[in-house]
């Protein structure tokens, strides 16, 4: 009887015991050991709780030990964070050292299946392709010794015909908040965030796929897309739904357990699967491809190119595949992005007002994607706020093996002051300095760079004008409440103080020509 108690308690003990031994073990010859770090809080969250309760940990860490240090992840995972140029223009030279993170990767193979976010280098080289060149690249073309090839898809031409539908949607979404403030009051709050969401899902649907999603409608019905998209990212659970995915993924077995945030998963992976089906059946219904613009036809078509070899094109079940990583990354980012724009223009008033005169020196409301590039500070406002509101403010690398990290000397300005903030003017004038940030646009890592990079920023620069364009030169914004981002992947806006998920109340008025 005895030992039916005392073995297993002895056994429990045991392994405790050679767990933190094996961890003391790691900690010890942990190559990162010696760098600077904030104090791990416990074992299972290590940092990660903190981080999740604050977005602007980082930046406090950043002030106090420097472009370079050491957090725990969940599961006591040590991890470097550095923001110093050099290192990081380092790792992206480096990509076959770097790679994407395996248990990272295996979180957005869950949401999102096996698309294009979610796998990794070798999983994509086929057998004939030279070193270093990623066939993934085919989607917005290549340079590889000497040959290229640009893909019409991700293209500026593409993205000149695709600007009608970024237009029409943003109209769309002015009427129905004009309509809303003609209800009744001079202005109104309006939570600006679930409408910008939609927007940009229904543009994805449209311009992505030719596919009416139709989440912006008129009577405000419900959409089981736009639906399970806001339980999975921005409800008031979903940050900690997202770290229970996470620790699924980084130890296995958790996988059958069902932990919070199973269900959605299920529902999205089934919502997407189903309008992926569906995408597919339309476009196979005879529709000839030819004369489309959307991007999957384009894909399609580019299948079908002859200047790619035969062993190097994308099947049309890998491009089908791409469906829900679309709809995902193609939306929720852009929506992001414009929601904060217009959060820092509500609380900058000389900015706001510079701008829309700007706007209203185009006499249409059906700009061409070549008139909202000329618009100089239209262009300085979109730069300005995806550096300081980039919607992934951080990015993982892991090192596959051993390796030297450079790092450049602290830079600290004349006045030995560092500038977090500076107004969107400092676009006039780019400084010669930031031409080492390996950004693959704008001198900003935003839409990141080296292999991975984002193959749609050219689709959502223009995109963002577009409803920037059309909304200030309808509305005035103000403040309503304060607003904090969510801190974990995505960094959507948050009424701050409270925990009832992603929003962004602000006070519109409608434009009446004066000031
Ligand atoms: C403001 C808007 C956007 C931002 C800030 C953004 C940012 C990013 C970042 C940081 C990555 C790299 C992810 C990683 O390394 O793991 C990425 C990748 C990607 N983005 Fe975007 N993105 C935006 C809009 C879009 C749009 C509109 C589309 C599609 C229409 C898109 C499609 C993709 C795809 C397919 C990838 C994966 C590329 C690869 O792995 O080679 N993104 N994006």
């Amino acid at each position: 009887m005895i030992s039916r108690i005392l073995y297993p308690v002895a056994g429990t003990l045991f392994c405790f015991a050679m767990f933190h031994i094996a961890q003391l073990y790691c900690e010890l010859t942990f190559p990162l050991r010696h760098v600077v770090g904030p104090r791990s809080l416990s074992f299972p969250f290590g940092n990660f709780k903190q981080m999740g309760d604050n977005a602007q940990l980082i930046s406090k860490w950043r002030s106090e030990f420097g472009r370079t240090f050491r957090f725990k992840s969940l599961f006591g995972i040590s991890e470097l964070h550095t923001s110093d140029i050099k290192a990081i223009n380092h790792v992206l030279a480096n990509g076959t050292i770097y790679r994407r993170v395996p248990f990272r990767r295996d979180h957005m193979k869950r949401i999102l299946g096996n698309g294009i976010l979610s796998v990794d280098l070798d999983e994509h080289k086929r057998q004939a392709c030279p070193p270093h060149f990623y066939p993934l690249k085919i989607l917005t073309g290549y340079k590889h010794r000497g040959e290229s090839w640009q893909n019409p898809a991700f293209g500026i031409t593409q993205v000149r015909l695709l600007t009608e539908i970024f237009v029409e949607k943003s109209i769309q979404l002015r009427d129905i908040w004009a309509r809303q403030i003609r209800s009744g009051k001079e202005h109104h709050v309006i939570d600006i965030f679930p409408g910008l969401r939609r927007m940009t899902l229904d543009v994805i649907g449209q311009a992505g796929f030719d596919y009416q999603i139709d989440s912006l409608n008129v009577e405000g019905k419900p959409n089981e897309l736009d639906q399970v998209f806001t339980e999975l990212l921005h409800s008031s659970h979903a940050q900690s739904d997202a770290a229970f995915r996470l620790a699924q993924s980084i130890v296995p077995i958790l996988k059958f357990v069902p932990l919070p945030g199973t269900q959605i998963r299920r529902r999205a992976r089934r919502a997407m699967d189903c309008i992926g089906r569906q995408i597919v059946a339309s476009s196979k219904a005879g529709q000839a491809l030819g004369g489309k613009r959307d991007l999957l036809s384009v894909l399609l078509r580019s299948t079908l190119s002859k200047e790619i070899p035969e062993n190097q094109r994308l099947s049309e079940a890998e491009v089908v595949a791409l469906i829900p990583t679309f709809l995902f990354a193609g939306h929720e980012t852009t929506s992001s992005a414009v929601s904060w724009a217009l959060h820092a223009l509500s609380l900058n008033n000389a900015a706001q007002s510079k701008l829309r005169q700007e706007l209203l020196t185009l006499c249409t409301e059906n700009p061409t994607m070549d008139e909202l590039n000329t618009l100089p500070y239209l262009e300085s406002v979109v730069r300005e706020t995806l550096r300081v509101h980039s919607p992934f403010v951080f990015n993982q690398r892991m090192a596959m093996e051993d390796d030297i990290l450079p790092l450049a000397k602290p830079y600290v300005d004349r006045k030995g002051q560092s500038h977090d903030n500076l107004p969107p003017e400092r676009w006039e004038h780019i400084p010669e300095a930031v031409s080492e940030i390996p950004g693959v646009w704008g001198n900003i890592l935003s839409f990141f760079a080296g292999p991975h990079n984002c193959i749609g920023f050219r689709f959502s620069l223009v995109e963002i004008k577009a409803l920037l364009f059309t909304l200030i030169r309808a509305f005035e914004f103000e403040p309503a409440v304060p607003i904090v981002p969510t801190s974990f992947g995505l960094q959507a806006p948050m009424v701050a103080g409270t925990n009832k998920g992603s929003s962004l109340p602000l006070v519109l008025r409608a434009y009446n020509g004066q000031g």
